[in-house]
């Protein structure tokens, strides 16, 4: 079986590698980042450490890589011979694969199983994403005939790694990676690592509510109160009052909308702020509080469960000022930082709001982003 993978970063060699790997893949990472392409080229194996309570290091090997901004040719050939295609670029980059990945559908033969598409990013249903962009190159009789798309929800978190680690990875224990089962039928991949599952939406839905608001929550006001990493950001008190705070909200918007067992929610929400405390992690808050205006977008980590605890009548206080702290994250090697704070003096709150929350007047919620914004500025 063979998988390409777009992105070999973080994520993509220490937990979709990994686990494909384990499930007897052999994988092709394809990136534009020319030098770690020539080194994972070179390379016959990497390490993956998990740190935490169960440290254990795993040998990735049986991997090839190509660069695919250079060799777009060679990146669509091992696409149209593959079983699977996975990415984990960042949900703004989908865009620039599907090209690809299109051209890899149109040349695939016949005889072949379809292709299985899975974007791996934190966002809600990456791959439908995905496969809009690809569907604008292929025809629909096509791309039904000779691809499948599944979406799915990644978690473990993976910190920005030491340059003297070369290619090893220093990832958490934990990790869990959902993926819906519909789409392939009756031949789901044999993957143990994974959970294949009937609906998604409850999976994604917390965990990108939990652990990604959390996280990010953790960030912002941390990164306010001079925190370097996120499990010493987790020892100061008013912050980690916060995460509880912006937890509860979200429990209970997930609890009311999923039915999830208020004990298991608990334990599931325990184990989250255990994760984020990890000492041996060393997570920074530039690195989960990056791309804000991405995550303060309409079906991101912020506004979505707030929206959705609004319009049943419960204010989402500790969700608007973990807002209110993302409104205030000023990194200069992060692009989106740079334009966040040049639209905050640029654009009028009601407008900011509109254009980077995508709420309209008169919306739930549209009163208060709005009060909140204009308290930042
Ligand atoms: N790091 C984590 O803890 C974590 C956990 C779950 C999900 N994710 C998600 O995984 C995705 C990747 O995150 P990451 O932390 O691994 O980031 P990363 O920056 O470490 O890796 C992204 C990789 O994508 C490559 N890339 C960029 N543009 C590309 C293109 N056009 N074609 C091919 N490759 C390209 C980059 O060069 C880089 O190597 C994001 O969507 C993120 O939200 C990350
Ligand atoms: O990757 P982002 O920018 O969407 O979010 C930053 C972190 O919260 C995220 O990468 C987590 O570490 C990860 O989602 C854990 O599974």
């Amino acid at each position: 079986m063979k998988a390409v993978h777009f992105g070999a970063g973080n994520i993509g060699r220490g937990f979709v590698g990994l686990i494909l790997h384990k499930a007897g893949y052999e994988i092709v990472f394809a990136d534009v980042a020319a030098e770690l392409i020539d080194t994972l080229a070179a390379a016959d194996n990497y390490q993956v450490h998990e740190v935490g309570a169960q440290p254990h290091t795993w040998t990735v090997d049986n991997f090839r890589a190509l660069n695919s901004a250079s060799n777009e040719a060679g990146v669509i050939e091992e696409i149209a011979t593959a079983d699977m295609v996975t990415t984990a670029v960042g949900p703004n980059i989908l865009k620039f694969v599907a090209p690809l990945i299109a051209k890899a559908i149109k040349a695939r033969a016949d005889n072949l199983p379809p292709l299985q598409v899975l974007a791996c990013e934190n966002a809600l249903y990456a791959t439908n994403n995905l496969r809009a962009e690809i569907a604008i190159a292929v025809d629909t009789e096509t791309l039904a005939a000779k691809a499948i798309f599944a979406n799915t929800a990644v978690d473990r978190i993976v910190p920005a790694q030491d340059s003297a680690a070369g290619l090893d990875v220093t990832v958490e224990d934990f990790f869990e990676w959902a993926i819906e089962s519909g789409p392939f039928g009756d031949n789901v991949p044999e993957i143990a690592d994974v959970h294949f599952v009937a609906d998604l939406e409850p999976y994604i839905e917390r965990k990108l509510f939990t652990v990604n608001t959390g996280h990010a929550t953790l960030a912002y006001h941390g990164q306010l109160q001079g925190a370097k990493t996120l499990a010493d950001a987790m020892a100061i008190t008013d912050v980690a009052a916060e995460v509880d705070a912006v937890l509860a909200e979200t429990s209970a918007m997930l609890i009311a909308k999923h039915g999830f067992d208020a004990a298991d929610h608990a334990s599931y929400v325990s184990t989250c702020i255990r994760r984020f405390s990890n000492p041996h992690l060393p997570d920074t808050p530039e690195r989960v509080g990056r791309s804000p205006l991405r995550k303060l977008s309409r079906d991101e980590r912020f506004i979505s469960p707030a929206v959705e605890l609004a319009s049943s009548g419960t204010q989402p206080s500790a969700l608007l000022r973990a807002v209110g702290a993302a409104l205030q994250f000023d990194v200069a090697e992060d692009p989106e930082s740079v334009r966040m704070l040049e639209l905050r003096s640029s654009l009028s709150a009601e407008d900011f709001v509109s254009q980077v929350m995508g709420l309209s007047v008169g919306e739930v919620l549209y009163a208060d982003a709005v009060e909140t914004v204009k308290a930042q500025s």
